[in-house]
């Protein structure tokens, strides 16, 4: 029936979150295999290659297309993949630890999305427990996945912070991003000192500045 779901179909990227926040991709974003995509960029990526005069017989210069082509589908890129969305397990708060958890410093690697050049920096998170906990590793995990991605930073910010709350059950959640974007430093202004921080604050980090302070504090800010 017209408008209405299909339950067979496969995940869309993004689907949990607000139009707003998803990562714009066309309907068909999934049509093709991995190793389909793979095939086409690097022929794409060849025709870059040899339209800038390089000669694609040297050694060096010859498994650069599929190289290219395998580090954005299974690397750069591999967070436009829904499959690889972390599936985040809470555990019951046992131990009633009710202070702010802060996973600092989690390394960051994400693409600008208007040059399609690096963004490196590092991601600080916070949630205040309730009822419930969660496994160290899922708060990397679900920063890599978004990182992983074309990106703005705006936007990145904010999908790690929805996911957060989704996952950890809570809107006391805090996220905040610096990060150095290659876009800015190698081009353009080619500015290498500046540096870019967004903050994302959930719940009672939003309402109570104390919170903010500490854990601007907690992570050395
Ligand atoms: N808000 C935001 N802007 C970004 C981000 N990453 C890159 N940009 C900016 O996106 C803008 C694109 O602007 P354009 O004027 O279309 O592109 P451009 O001519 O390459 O701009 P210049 O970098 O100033 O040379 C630039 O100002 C970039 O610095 C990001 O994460 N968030
Ligand atoms: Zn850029």
């Amino acid at each position: 029936m017209a408008n209405q779901p299909d339950p067979g179909a496969a995940p869309q990227t993004d689907a949990h979150l607000a139009l707003s926040l998803r990562t714009p991709l066309r309907p068909d974003a999934f049509a093709l295999s991995e190793e389909e995509k793979i095939a086409g960029i690097s022929e794409h990526f060849r025709h870059i290659m040899d339209l800038l005069g390089l000669d694609l017989t040297d050694d060096s210069l010859a498994g650069t297309p599929r190289r290219v082509a395998k580090m954005f589908v299974h690397e750069w890129f591999r967070g436009l993949d829904p499959a690889q969305r972390p599936e985040v397990r809470l555990f019951d708060n046992r131990y009633e630890y009710n202070q702010m958890l802060v996973e600092r410093d989690i390394t960051l690697f994400s693409c600008c999305e208007h040059h399609f050049v690096p963004i490196i920096g590092k991601a600080h998170v916070a949630y205040l427990p309730g009822q419930h906990v969660v496994g160290l590793s899922k708060l990397n995990r679900v920063v890599q996945y978004y990182a992983r991605r074309p990106q703005v930073q705006e936007r990145l910010t904010r999908q790690i912070a929805e996911e957060l709350k989704q996952s950890l059950q809570t809107d006391d959640v805090a996220v905040l991003i610096e990060a150095d974007h290659l876009c800015v430093m190698s081009r353009g202004v080619n500015d290498t000192s500046s540096s870019t921080l967004t903050a994302e604050y959930g719940g009672r980090f939003g309402q109570d500045e104390s919170l903010r302070r500490e854990f601007l504090r907690l992570i050395g800010k």
